[in-house]
């Protein structure tokens, strides 16, 4: 398994201690020395690979770096060339593609919906192959569809009467309907706008809390990765595993040039994402309130409505909701007409105020734990 964690830099007792902590948790998925080739061409590349049970380990790196066809590989629609692949301890070469396709869930870029069934029915196939009787099928995917946020009327319709972030959405409840503990997930929310993306991952986490699947999601987006990973595996050009790690220790110690100049420039920023703006003060709304400064916040029913300066009324910046992490308090200073960030609570009340001063000092506060050094 040394190669599970290759070259990342961590000490060779915390790899142990992590990899301890996997057996203990459960392998859901190991790869062991897999390789994949198509003649001559090898498109996964000697992957040893072990996947913790019960948390969202993403697959990531650039285009035609063998990501889809590792998570294939896993339920059989691709074979792979040599190695072996173990799911739940047992090799998946002494399961039927077919067996493994019902056992494992599997969710696909365009939602893969059946066009010529109703939602209702798309959510209820693998019940229905296993012999559900049609009653009870249908409803326990009604209340899937509750689960996952979609309408009840929406059952009779056709996949082609739903938008791209509603059809992501019954593919997530069919999923699920499969019942099984694994689900595999190929760029799901890659063809849905920014808006609805960032709410359907925020869907997955809270379902996440809820089932506890193993998901093997993956992405070629960086952001997408820290945002669900529990765990990372950066894969590089040529089907080779660069890194694999949580999110943080990807952020904080990249492997190689490769995986650090992959997660980027901004790699700083994003490991604000990891760091609790809880100390943060925050100042009554009144603290901006005073006669000699330019600017006021407007307040309507309780929500921040934008920052008013000398009778015109500007937009606000990203909101601070409370409970929110450093990155989230940065930017809502960074993107405030005012210099002050607005936290608001749940509801979207506006409670108090971010100090541009005092979120600099907690990032260097943040730089002096990570680093102890000022
Ligand atoms: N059936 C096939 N026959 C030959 N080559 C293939 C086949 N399927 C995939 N490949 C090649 O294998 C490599 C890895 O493809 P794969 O789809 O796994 O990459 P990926 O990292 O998921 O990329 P993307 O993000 O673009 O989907 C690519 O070079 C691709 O062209």
């Amino acid at each position: 398994m040394d190669s599970l964690v290759q070259e990342n830099g961590d000490s060779q007792a915390s790899q142990a201690d992590r990899q301890k902590d996997r057996s203990e948790t459960g392998a859901a998925i190991e790869f062991r020395s897999v390789t994949k080739k198509y003649g001559s061409h090898t498109v996964v590349e000697n992957l040893s690979l072990t996947i913790p049970s019960g948390k969202i380990t993403v697959f990531v790196g650039p285009s035609g770096c063998g990501k889809t066809t590792s998570l294939r590989m896993i339920n059989r629609m691709v074979e792979h060339t040599s190695g072996e692949i173990l799911v739940k301890g047992q090799p998946n070469t002494e399961s039927s593609p077919h067996e493994l396709r019902r056992s494992i869930g599997y969710v696909l870029q365009q939602a893969g919906l059946m066009p010529h069934r109703k939602i209702i029915d798309n959510i209820a196939t693998v019940p229905y192959l296993k012999n559900v009787p049609k009653k009870q099928a249908r409803a326990q995917a009604k209340e899937l569809m509750k689960t996952v946020g979609l309408s009840e009327d929406l059952a009779n319709r056709y996949p082609a009467q739903l938008s791209g972030g509603q059809a992501q959405r019954v593919g997530v409840a069919r999923a699920l309907a499969s019942e099984s503990d694994i689900i595999l997930m190929d760029e799901p929310f890659s063809a849905v706008d920014p808006v609805v993306r960032a709410d359907l991952q925020q869907e997955i986490l809270r379902l996440q809390e809820k089932f506890h699947r193993t998901i093997i999601f993956v992405t070629h987006d960086i952001d997408e990765a820290i945002q669900l990973g529990d765990y990372i595996a950066v894969f590089a050009t040529g089907g080779r595993l660069a890194q694999f790690g949580t999110p943080e220790e990807i952020l904080r110690e990249p492997a190689d040039d490769f995986v650090s100049g992959f997660v980027g420039r901004d790699r700083g920023m994003r490991r604000l994402t990891f760091a609790s703006a809880q100390n943060l003060p925050i100042h009554p709304l009144e603290a901006q309130d005073t006669p000699w400064q330019k600017w006021q916040l407007k307040i309507k029913d309780g929500m921040p409505a934008g920052w008013e300066t000398e009778g015109r009324t500007i937009p606000g910046g990203s909101l601070f909701v409370e409970g929110g992490t450093l990155r989230d308090a940065l930017d809502s200073v960074l993107s405030s007409p005012s210099g002050w960030g607005v936290v608001v609570d749940r509801q979207g009340k506006a409670i108090g105020l971010l100090n541009s001063d005092d979120v600099l000092d907690a990032t260097e506060e943040e730089r002096y734990r990570r680093y102890g050094v000022a």
